[in-house]
């Protein structure tokens, strides 16, 4: 494994040299006679006091279910909801007692007395400075508190803090304090642990220069800083948190306040994501009764999600954060597939609302003209979601080209022409389809009443009143007339329309001076190269945006809930009584209702790369936030959108008019500086006078240049090879979009330490070592091109090799033209 040198010292880890006790090997020796070995068993012992107590927490965490499940007998219902409550309470409690958390206590300050003394709930000092005369005139000073820090708040049976929650305002300093403006802390430790055993200790000194002593001992700094052994460590398929080890600039933005929108830029590397997820937790923490309306964290693609997803459950919070990719966050949709960036162009603009609104329209009239009688063709495809796509699929056809209906003894009629300009006066405007089918219905009914002279028949009002209603009474509980309503109004699904918006000649009419035909025809090709007749077939990423868009349009289909029938066996044993009161709640709510909660109900939406959300992503992410307050991190460098102003207006559209905070975080940790200035290259390109992110440590590797031969797959799999004998954690090999598989068959062999990946897909990810292929293929890729192979560039966290072909006109030393200085 490489060296770590740092290079560029964080702000709030600065480390002093001489205090240093380095660690051997991170196991603790039995004899315990260094000062090093002194230290772990004091955490140790801390640790030990804190499982006690946590052992003592669980057994009543037990009494309480067990008590519970007695109320359970009583049955009144006060008991019932008190005992839902508790049972609730106790099984959360227990749930993350019992999680064995790789390190549980990771952190702890000891800190200079207050500046006014006083102390908060939990008992910690309250002020951030120190007391006058805390240091004293030879820089010496008594540490006046220690507080340990960890993923939950454990109080000793006497009240005293025996671990602090990481969240709490009295576990700010452990991520605030540095050098420059240290507070009260003198020492800010890290423990590493696993299970109940302490492993090791890693110190950074806040006041190098103070002497301070702890109970009459000099306090030593031991270990080579906590930054720097996290950095260090080889990377898995899933993210860590970064709990123990965030730093100044980031905390500032986890713990933000969250009226506001709160925005982040910062290049590659500099913890936007982690910083995201940790902002989540905090926010729970904070205020968990105003986020149990759900956060919504939005990420680019699928493998992001995988990656990202284990970091909250570590943090102790699952449940009520949804981490969903962009692709998935229409309910029923999961759309891994990338458009051509043309075509991906189209289907993100702003321009598509236009032409969705004209084609739901048209594809209704499309469906009912389509139905003459005896063509079952015609037919539609009910059902918004893929699951629902039911009983009217197989519905004898009706004709829908003339209305016939016999009331008061005649019969009266309604022909093609007389329908179609009652369909034309009822869509006018832009009210959603499915929902103007009650006004399409009335309009019919007066015009059948006229037809009869039934308006010219009564001059006495109460007399017309009471035969009109007779007379609808008689056409509208006639089976034959509400299946001509269903044929001729159909309730549309978005996916109906999307098949409807495959014929091109349509298209082009829908899309007329919004769309140039050539685009016109690029769409109804690529929906039409995936969804069949009825719009089933998979969804390209961007297609999901689309329906979603058409799901606004159309309205929700004004079907009737089914009541959820009570079982009979629940019923004679009197078991239904021991459901809790939430499942009695949402019984009676239909699966549509409950959905269309959690499309538009969350209480704080965060955006992880939210330089690449199109407008029209936009547009649907914006409707999952409504109400909400928002945490939006991005990169404008790492674009892969190509028209930037159009999406920032659509953005602000979604973030609504809440004052906004901006951050920006400055250092890259995840890249050696050797990597970032390779990238900062590309950067210089794509994005003049951009500034790359410090790289917070060097390795001394220099990227390696590879020049593929005559089989450019046999040199990226020696080239795979390689790094995976260099690096103890996982490969990313990235090539262009379109080589995807081809690169997944060279490298199948290899094991699942390495990956293969197209160039979008490496968003936001990372690997010990990145194996970039043909710079100038990903460059060209797209008109984002550049802002895309920089993000390929990133991903490393120790080596990075390049291969070029001869498309790159790599130098003599294998540097492709895009890469040289
Ligand atoms: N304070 C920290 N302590 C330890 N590791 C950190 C810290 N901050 C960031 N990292 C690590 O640096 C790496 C990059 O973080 P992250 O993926 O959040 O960056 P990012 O800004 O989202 O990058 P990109 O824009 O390239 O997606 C991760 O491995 C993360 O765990």
């Amino acid at each position: 494994m490489a060296a770590q040198n740092a290079t560029h010292a964080p702000e709030n880890s600065t480390h002093a040299p001489d205090s240093v006790v380095p660690e051997s090997d991170g196991v603790p020796e039995s004899d315990g006679d260094s000062v090093r070995d002194r230290e772990i068993a004091g955490e140790q012992s801390h640790l030990d006091r804190v499982y006690r107590r946590l052992e003592e927490k669980i057994d009543e965490a037990q009494f309480l279910m067990a008590d519970a499940a007695k109320r359970g007998q009583v049955g009144t219902p006060g008991a019932l909801a008190e005992r839902d409550a508790q049972v609730f309470q106790a099984g959360v409690h227990l749930h993350r007692l019992n999680s064995e958390y790789e390190d549980f206590l990771f952190g702890r300050i000891d800190l200079l007395l207050g500046k006014d003394g006083k102390r908060g709930p939990d008992g910690a000092y309250t002020s951030v400075e120190p007391a006058d005369g805390a240091i004293g005139a030879d820089n010496r000073a008594e540490i006046a508190e220690t507080l340990h820090i960890g993923r939950l708040g454990v109080l000793d049976a006497d009240y005293t803090p025996l671990v602090i929650d990481w969240r709490a305002p009295a576990a700010a300093p452990f991520y605030r304090a540095t050098p420059v403006s240290p507070g009260r802390v003198v020492r800010r430790r890290v423990i590493r642990s696993k299970g109940r055993r302490v492993l090791g200790v890693e110190d950074d000194l806040m006041r190098p220069e103070v002497t301070a002593t702890l109970d009459g001992q000099e306090l030593p700094a031991i270990g080579d800083g906590a930054l720097m052994a996290a950095l260090g460590r080889a990377r898995s398929h899933s993210m860590r948190d970064i709990v123990a080890s965030i730093q100044a600039e980031q905390d500032l933005v986890i713990r933000a306040p969250a009226a506001s929108v709160t925005e982040v830029e910062g290049g590659p590397g500099t913890g936007k994501t982690a910083v995201a997820l940790h902002r989540a937790a905090y926010l729970l923490y904070q205020d968990r009764r105003r986020y149990a309306g759900g956060i919504l964290i939005v990420s680019p693609t699928p493998l992001l999600v995988a990656y990202t997803e284990g970091v909250l459950p570590s943090l102790g919070e699952e449940g009520q954060v949804a981490i969903r990719a962009l692709g998935a966050l229409v309910e029923g949709a999961e759309a891994t597939a990338y458009d051509p960036p043309e075509v991906a162009r189209i289907k993100g603009s702003s321009r598509m609302v236009k032409v969705l609104r004209k084609a739901a329209r048209g594809a209704l009239e499309l469906s009912a003209d389509a139905a003459p009688a005896g063509q079952p063709d015609g037919q539609l495809a009910f059902g918004a979601f893929d699951d629902e796509a039911d009983t009217e699929d197989t519905a004898p056809a009706v004709p829908t080209d003339r209305l016939r209906v016999v009331a008061f003894g005649a019969r009266v009629e309604l022909d093609a022409a007389e329908l179609r300009r009652i369909r034309q006066a009822v869509l006018g405007g832009t009210a959603p389809v499915n929902l103007l089918r009650p006004r399409a219905r009335r309009l019919i009914l007066d015009a059948l009443w006229a037809k009869t002279g039934g308006d010219r028949r009564y001059s006495d009002p109460e007399l017309a009143a009471e035969a009109r209603s007779g007379f609808d009474e008689d056409i509208t509980t006639e089976q034959d007339f509400a299946d001509f309503l269903d044929a001729w109004w159909p309730e549309l699904t978005p996916r109906r329309v999307l098949a409807a918006m495959t014929d091109e000649k349509l298209l082009g009419r829908w899309s007329r001076r919004v769309l140039q035909n050539r685009e016109a025809r690029l769409l109804a090709r690529s929906l039409g190269g995936r969804l069949d007749a009825q719009g089933q077939g998979p969804l390209s990423v961007h297609d999901v945006a689309l329906l979603d868009e058409l799901q606004l349009i159309l309205g929700a289909p004004a079907r009737p809930a089914r009541p959820r029938e009570a079982d009979p066996l629940d019923q004679l044993t009197g078991l239904e009584e021991l459901t809790t009161f939430a499942d009695r709640n949402s019984s009676g709510r239909s699966r549509r209702e409950r959905l269309a909660e959690e499309r538009t109900d969350y209480a704080h939406v965060i955006v992880d790369e939210a330089q690449d959300l199109t407008p029209m992503q936009w547009r649907m992410v914006g409707r999952r936030g409504r109400h909400a307050t928002w945490t939006v991190v991005g990169d404008p460098a790492q674009s892969s959108w190509s028209d930037p102003d159009e999406a920032g207006e659509a953005r602000d559209e979604a973030l609504g008019t809440r004052p906004r905070r901006r951050f920006t975080l400055t250092v890259n940790y995840r890249n050696p500086a050797e990597v970032a200035e390779l990238a900062a290259r590309v950067l210089a390109l794509a994005m003049p006078g951009m500034v790359a992110p410090e790289a917070v440590r060097s390795t001394g590797l220099r990227p390696r240049f590879a020049v593929a031969g005559d089989r450019l797959g046999d040199s990226v799999r020696e080239e795979a090879r390689r790094l995976l004998d260099e690096v103890d954690g996982t490969v990313g090999v990235v090539v262009a979009m379109d080589r995807r598989e081809e690169a997944r068959g060279w490298l199948a062999d290899l094991g699942d330490r390495v990956v293969a990946l197209g160039s979008l897909e490496a968003k936001g990810l990372e690997y010990d070592a990145t194996l970039v292929v043909s710079p100038a293929e990903i460059a060209d890729e797209s008109p984002a091109g550049l802002r895309v192979l920089y993000v390929a560039l990133t991903r490393a966290t120790q080596r990075l090799t390049v291969v070029s072909g001869a498309r790159d006109e790599p130098d003599a030393d294998g540097v492709p033209d895009l890469l040289r200085d």
